[in-house]
């Protein structure tokens, strides 16, 4: 009988800059499954956590900044080797604090389509919605990512 897999309960942050609505992509830190993959930030929810507390969490401990209000714009799910994963995107657009890159990722401005490769494959479907948003041609969300 097949087991039935939890879920991985994860907050992403979209994080747009509002002079030029480019995007944050960061890279997954060494250790991490796919490491060296850019993604959104973000990380696991903790116990008694809701989506918006845990998106504080991780951007504070990640990069530095303190998010104002973050609400759920989509959740998707993906089913890696590693873990299922449901993750709960948050577009944000009001932050303070300067970025400072503690766990020694990357990170990236980036407009669609973007310039960096290879991208988490679960972070795909929110790219081709905000290529949508943005009117752009639908391949301006082909990817970019190496591994399904
Ligand atoms: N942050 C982030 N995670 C993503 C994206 N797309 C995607 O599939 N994921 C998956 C990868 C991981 O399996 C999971 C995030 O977990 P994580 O391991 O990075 O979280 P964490 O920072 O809390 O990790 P840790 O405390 O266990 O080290 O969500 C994305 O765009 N951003």
């Amino acid at each position: 009988m097949a087991s039935a897999r939890k879920h991985t309960e994860v907050a992403v942050g979209v994080l747009i800059r509002l002079a030029d609505d480019a995007l944050l992509l960061t890279t997954r830190p060494e250790g991490k499954a796919y490491a060296g993959y850019w993604e959104f930030p973000g990380g696991k929810i903790e116990v008694g956590e809701t989506v918006e507390e845990a998106l504080r969490r991780e951007l504070q401990e990640e990069l530095g900044i303190t998010i104002g209000g973050a609400e759920v714009w989509k959740v998707t799910e993906h089913d890696y080797p590693h873990a299922l994963v449901r993750l709960h995107w948050c577009k944000v657009t009001d932050w303070t604090g300067e970025f400072e890159m503690r766990e020694s990722q990357a990170m990236a401005w980036q407009q669609l389509p973007l310039d960096v490769a290879p991208v988490l494959p679960g972070a795909l479907p929110v790219l081709a919605w905000l290529v949508e948003e943005r009117g752009l041609p639908a391949s301006a969300a082909e990817a970019v990512s190496t591994v399904a």
